[in-house]
């Protein structure tokens, strides 16, 4: 699809750098675009959705779990009549001025572009690495920490900064034990972290070690690692292993167009988030290998809105779109679903949750069964939340549709092999006919659906 039209401003990225952007754009009535992302860079509402409590945001002095403040954050960007498309940017052309920003559902000219595209979690590549991912390896011990294969067994976390240290402890609540596997002689997180792991009786720090590989029959059995110091190597047997070794910054679609550091972040000139290209800004963590927090991201959202504005402003070309009235926006809700038992259920009904109904429709449906397994503290499956229930409610009555809380659930999830959440399985005449992990193109679970239902 092609917007003839020239968009003030496109915001890419939907971390809080992104939608403080959108925030500011909007309320100069610029009415920003915003690509969320989807995938390649990351899941909407960026990294915080991986987190639980943040701590640290001001105006929280209770703290704020990072999918609802991301939650929060965006309300507020709606609420300024910024646009917003849950896709990846696949490609951009700045040598021609309007920008052409596009993604793989259309095509739009802009005159200015905030990047806040972040940055994505490292892999080590480990010789058996693809065959345990998401089976026993896994880059976010928020997420999938609570899945059964974790709970009561001895788990690993490689890394030594402050998210390494935040999911050793994080992890204690579910594993016997917990090891913390660090290249060097000490940690890199701050003293308070470093304390709290040092001290906790269910963490041992194997200082001085790195993964050589790991190893298992079926599912994750350990870990081969060697000391750098003596050289010595050993198993080191886990159920589980989580990587918390940093970040690529999100730049590949902007290589060649803009200038780029030896590792890949935006360059931008100091104390500025001006980019090597005049009306492009870089905010937030794909420029940023120093501060990378939450409010900095925030705040570096800010001046790249002002700056476009000004911008816009100083070449005559800003067009301003009054809003005559404030937008109806989701506004975040902490309520529970409605557990569906034997009392309320109703094989009418496309929606059901919980244990009950996934057995009853296992047996009784003859419409395609579609189950997605989530854990209250997993961002992923916040931000799949409202993408499936879209997708959902344009099959309404030719589906069933199970939410499951694998927390709530575990002997289901279990069962069911989920090793890590969001998982979301499709069963037709009691055949598990698909089982995705993680958050995957909404054209998939249509598409999935067209095909079976
Ligand atoms: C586990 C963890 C815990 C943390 N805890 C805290 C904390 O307590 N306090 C704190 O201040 N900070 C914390 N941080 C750091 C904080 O999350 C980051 O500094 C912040 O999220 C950076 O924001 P950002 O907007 O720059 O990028 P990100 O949050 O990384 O967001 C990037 C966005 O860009 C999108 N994107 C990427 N590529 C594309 C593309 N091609 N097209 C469209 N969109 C794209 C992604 O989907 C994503 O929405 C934590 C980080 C982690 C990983």
């Amino acid at each position: 699809m092609t917007n003839p039209t020239v968009e003030n401003l496109v915001v890419i990225g939907s971390g809080p750098a992104g939608y403080t952007a959108a925030i500011y754009a909007g309320r100069a009535n610029l009415k920003p675009v915003v690509f969320e992302g989807y995938q390649i860079g990351g899941i909407p509402g960026g990294q915080l959705m991986t987190t639980t409590e943040v701590e640290n945001f001001p105006g929280f002095p209770e703290g704020i779990t990072g999918p609802e403040l991301m939650d929060r954050i965006k309300a507020q960007a709606q609420r300024w009549g910024a646009e917003l498309f849950t896709e990846d940017v696949i490609s951009v052309d700045l040598s021609q001025r309007p920008f052409t920003v596009k993604s793989e559902d259309r095509e739009i000219k802009t005159h200015t572009i905030v990047i806040a595209t972040g940055a994505t979690a490292k892999r080590l590549n480990l010789p058996q690495e693809e065959t345990f991912w998401n089976a026993g390896i896994s880059a976010c011990a928020i997420c999938d920490g609570a899945s059964p294969i974790f709970k009561g067994v001895e788990l690993a976390v490689i890394g030594g900064g402050d998210t390494a240290a935040e999911e050793a402890v994080y992890l204690t609540k579910y594993a016997t034990h917990v090891h913390l596997l660090v290249r060097r002689d000490e940690l890199r997180a701050s003293k308070t972290m470093q304390q709290r792991v040092l001290t906790h009786p269910k963490i041992t720090v194997h200082w001085h070690t790195q993964a050589l590989d790991v190893y298992g029959n079926g599912k994750l059995g350990g870990i081969k690692i060697k000391n750098n110091q003596t050289g010595e190597q050993q198993d080191l047997p886990v159920q589980g292993l989580f990587y918390a070794i940093g970040h690529t910054p999100n730049t590949q679609i902007f290589q060649g167009q803009l200038e780029l550091d030896e590792v890949g972040y935006i360059v931008t000139k100091h104390g500025t988030p001006e980019t090597s290209v005049e009306g492009v800004y870089a905010v937030g963590d794909v420029q940023d290998h120093e501060f990378r927090q939450a409010i900095t991201a925030a705040g570096s959202g800010c001046m790249g809105a002002m700056l476009a504005e000004r911008w816009l402003s100083l070449n005559g070309l800003g067009e301003e779109f009054q809003q005559t009235e404030t937008p109806e926006v989701e506004t975040p809700k902490s309520t529970p679903p409605q557990i569906t038992t034997s009392e309320n259920f109703d094989i009418q009904n496309t929606r059901h949750t919980g244990g009950y109904a996934l057995r009853k429709l296992y047996h009784d449906s003859d419409r395609l069964i579609m189950v997605k397994y989530s854990s209250p503290t997993c961002g992923p499956c916040h931000a799949l939340k409202p993408i499936l229930d879209k997708v959902v409610a344009e099959f309404e009555g030719k589906i069933h549709y199970i939410e499951i809380d694998i927390e709530e659930d575990p002997e289901i999830a279990q069962n069911a092999g989920v090793v890590g959440t969001p998982t979301v399985q499709f069963f037709k005449n009691k055949d598990l006919i698909e089982n995705l992990k993680g958050v995957k193109p909404k054209s998939l679970y249509r598409e999935l659906i067209e095909k079976n239902s």
